[in-house]
């Protein structure tokens, strides 16, 4: 079966430039809010995706398939892989550009089955920038890095104000994410790492 695919970026683009802070190649990304279905340590059905900055504007994830993710008996429900690819993708865009953005549009194509208990390895990639819109794209590679392809995924995020999250979301939630802020960030500073503010 073939498979149509409109151009990407669908506009005009600007190299997507890592902000001069951004962390470095190897740099293994914190958690970013304890509470987040897609990273978070206390989501405990959640995906627990973890990721480490590559070469160039990479980003690489991994998570790993369990019977709370599933949707056929055995398989990884279709909505919960596109979750993980909003939070691989998501955390290229926050932690290599290092500008608040929320995703707009997320399209995914589910090429392989993804059974309970395989792991996904994730390689995200920034594509260009428009004014606020921030296109990325990714690869969902099978057991290894190198692993076939089961699933990829285009995004556009959008740069958003800081009042986004404290207008729409939690106020509680948003203290709690500043205390986890600042513990990655001493944890950054105690293994000698650039501080990442
Ligand atoms: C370190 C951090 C790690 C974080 C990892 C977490 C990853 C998880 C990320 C998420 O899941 S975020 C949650 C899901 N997303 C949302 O809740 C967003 C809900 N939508 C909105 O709040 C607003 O629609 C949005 C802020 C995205 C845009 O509203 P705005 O009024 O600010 O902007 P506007 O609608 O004018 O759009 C700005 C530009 O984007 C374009 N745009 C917006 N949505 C689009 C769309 N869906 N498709 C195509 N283009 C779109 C729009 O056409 C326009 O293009 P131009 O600048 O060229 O005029």
């Amino acid at each position: 079966m073939s498979r149509v695919s409109q151009p990407w970026p669908p506009v005009a683009v600007e190299p997507a430039v890592p902000h001069p802070k951004a962390p470095v190649a190897g740099t293994e990304l914190g958690v970013h809010f304890n509470e987040c279905f897609g990273c978070g340590d206390e989501a405990d059905a959640g995906l627990h995706l973890r990721s480490t900055v590559g070469e160039g504007q990479v980003v690489h994830s991994r998570f790993t398939v369990t019977a709370a993710h599933q949707g056929a008996p055995g398989l990884a429900h279709g909505g919960l892989l596109a979750c993980a690819f909003d939070e691989a993708l998501g955390s290229a865009v926050g932690n290599l550009m290092r500008r608040p953005a929320v995703t707009g549009k997320l399209e995914t194509d589910f090429r392989r089955p993804v059974p309970v208990g395989s792991t996904l390895f994730i390689e995200t990639r920034l594509d260009g920038v428009a004014g606020r819109k921030i296109y990325v794209s990714a690869d969902g590679h099978l057991d290894a890095a190198d692993g076939p392809i089961a699933v990829s995924a285009r995004a556009l995020f959008i740069v958003v104000a800081f009042d986004h999250f404290s207008t729409h979301g939690d106020p509680e939630a948003l203290e709690k994410l500043a205390a986890q802020h600042e513990k990655n960030q001493r944890e950054r500073e105690e293994r000698g790492w650039e501080i990442n503010p």
